[in-house]
């Protein structure tokens, strides 16, 4: 199930997330006393972001953590770490706590296996709020149609939040949250910018195909539902 809100312009989109998410994040702090947010990196989502960082909210009551890592320095051009701390973990809300998914210098096992008890540790999940990119091959989070991983990483009885993915069409060793985990969050939104992104949109609602594109796995979910926000 999904919904689809088409905006004129980024900017537009950009200030109409950010209120919903902010009066979610409010509204979760009000009633359990936290709240959690998990985000995505690329290109999309900077101006986004850089509003919701400004936004008066209980932020030292926030936990951010991000859908997937590329396992890259966190000085990297390419890390989604620095993407957060740089853009959204700023301003008002440079007082949230940050959930890091890359851990010191190699991809271990025992790495990943420390952070899936993580969060259950910390009580991370579900999360308040999910925002979920898209790739033009249809990847949501990490979860690549091209990789290996990828049932394991849409199975819905994964017990496990995290896995290592290596994606083939893609840079980068990878940590994503699966979509067991992902899909339990209360609010889930899809934030697109562009024609191709709208092409790829229409592409993956005509079908049913989760493994050729994932984010089918959200958008054709029976009970999930997920908002998507598109500007031109
Ligand atoms: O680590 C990442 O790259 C993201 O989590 C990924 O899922 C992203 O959301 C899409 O690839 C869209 O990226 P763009 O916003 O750059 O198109």
């Amino acid at each position: 199930m999904q919904t689809l809100t088409e905006f004129l312009t980024r900017n537009d989109l950009d200030l109409a997330l950010t209120q919903s998410v902010s009066d979610i994040l409010a509204a979760a702090i009000e009633l359990n006393g936290k709240a959690s947010i998990a985000v995505s990196g690329g290109s999309t989502p900077k101006g986004f972001f850089n509003a919701l960082s400004q936004r008066d909210i209980d932020w030292d009551k926030v936990t951010v953590t991000l859908a997937d890592e590329r396992w890259v320095d966190n000085d990297s051009a390419a890390s989604n770490t620095r993407l957060v701390h740089e853009n959204l973990l700023q301003n008002k809300a440079a007082s949230a706590t940050f959930f890091h998914l890359k851990q010191g210098d190699a991809f271990s096992e025992e790495a990943l296996h420390k952070l899936n008890v993580a969060t259950v540790d910390t009580g991370i999940l579900p999360f308040d709020v999910l925002i979920l990119g898209m790739g033009e091959d249809g990847h949501t989070a990490s979860l690549f149609p091209c990789s290996e991983q990828i049932s394991e990483g849409l199975a819905v009885d994964n017990k496990d939040a995290l896995l290592k993915v290596i994606p083939t069409t893609a840079p980068h060793e990878r940590i994503s949250f699966t979509f067991s985990a992902l899909s339990q969050s209360k609010n889930t939104f899809l934030h697109l910018c562009g024609d191709n992104k709208k092409v790829v949109l229409e592409q993956a609602l005509e079908n049913t195909d989760i493994f050729e594109m994932p984010i089918r796995a959200f958008l054709c979910h029976p009970t999930l539902k997920t908002q998507i926000f598109w500007a031109p």
